[in-house]
C-alpha cells in the first residue's frame, strides 16, 4: 500500500543548502535521483521508480541503481531515527542538525527487480550506539522483496 507522503517533511528537504547536492538524494542536483525518505512512526518509507536506462538484464533493474537508493535511503533514515531519538521534531524544522555519511553498506538481492513499477524502500532502526547507526532495510516490488540492505550510518561531528 502506497502510504500519502503529502503532508510529511522528506528528511533530505531538511538538509541544509550546502548538503543538498548528494546525487542520489539532494534537492538541489537536477540531474541526481532526488530520493525522499520520510519518517512514519518507527520506520521510513520512500518510493521511487527507475527509469529504463537502469536496465541490468531485460526487464530487471540495475543493481548498482539499487544499491545507490539504498545508501540514501539508509543514510536519510539515520538522520530521522537520531532526530526521533533526541526529541527533534522534523513537522516544524526547517532543517536538521544531523549529518550522515555511509560507513558500511551491505546489499543481498533476494530477486531480480522488476522495471516499470514503483519501488518501496523501509528502513528499521536497529541500533544507535552513539555516531554509529545501524539501518536495516528492505526493497520490495509488486509486494516481492527484491533486495535487503543495512547500513551502518555515522553521524558527523560539527
Ligand atoms: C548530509 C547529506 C549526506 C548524503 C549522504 C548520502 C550517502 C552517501 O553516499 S555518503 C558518501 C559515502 N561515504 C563516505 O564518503 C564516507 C567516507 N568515510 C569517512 O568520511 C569516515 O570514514 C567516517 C566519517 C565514516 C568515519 O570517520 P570518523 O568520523 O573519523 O569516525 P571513526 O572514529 O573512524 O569511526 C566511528 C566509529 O565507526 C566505526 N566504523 C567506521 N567505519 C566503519 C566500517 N566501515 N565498518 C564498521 N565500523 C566502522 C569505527 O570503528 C568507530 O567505532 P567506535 O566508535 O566503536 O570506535
Amino acid at each position: 500500500m502506497h502510504i500519502n507522503t503529502k503532508n510529511l517533511k522528506a528528511i533530505q528537504d531538511l538538509y541544509p543548502d550546502e548538503l543538498a547536492h548528494c546525487y542520489g538524494c539532494g534537492k538541489s542536483n537536477p540531474d541526481g535521483f532526488q530520493l525522499k525518505t520520510y519518517l512514519v512512526g518507527d520506520e521510513t518509507i520512500a518510493y521511487f521508480t527507475p527509469q529504463p536506462k537502469y536496465t541490468a538484464l531485460p526487464g530487471s533493474v540495475y543493481g548498482g541503481l539499487i544499491a545507490s537508493i539504498l545508501d540514501c535511503h539508509g543514510t536519510g533514515s539515520a538522520a530521522a531515527f537520531v532526530c526521533k531519538n533526541e526529541h527533534i521534531s522534523l513537522v516544524d524544522a526547517t532543517t536538521i542538525p544531523v549529518r550522515c555519511v555511509t560507513a558500511l553498506l551491505k546489499i543481498d538481492f533476494k530477486n531480480p527487480t522488476p522495471m516499470g513499477v514503483e519501488l518501496e524502500l523501509k528502513g528499521k532502526l536497529r541500533s544507535i550506539e552513539g555516531r554509529k547507526i545501524w539501518v536495516d532495510m528492505t526493497l520490495t516490488a509488486n509486494g516481492i522483496i527484491c533486495a535487503t540492505g543495512e547500513i551502518l550510518a555515522i553521524r558527523l561531528k560539527d
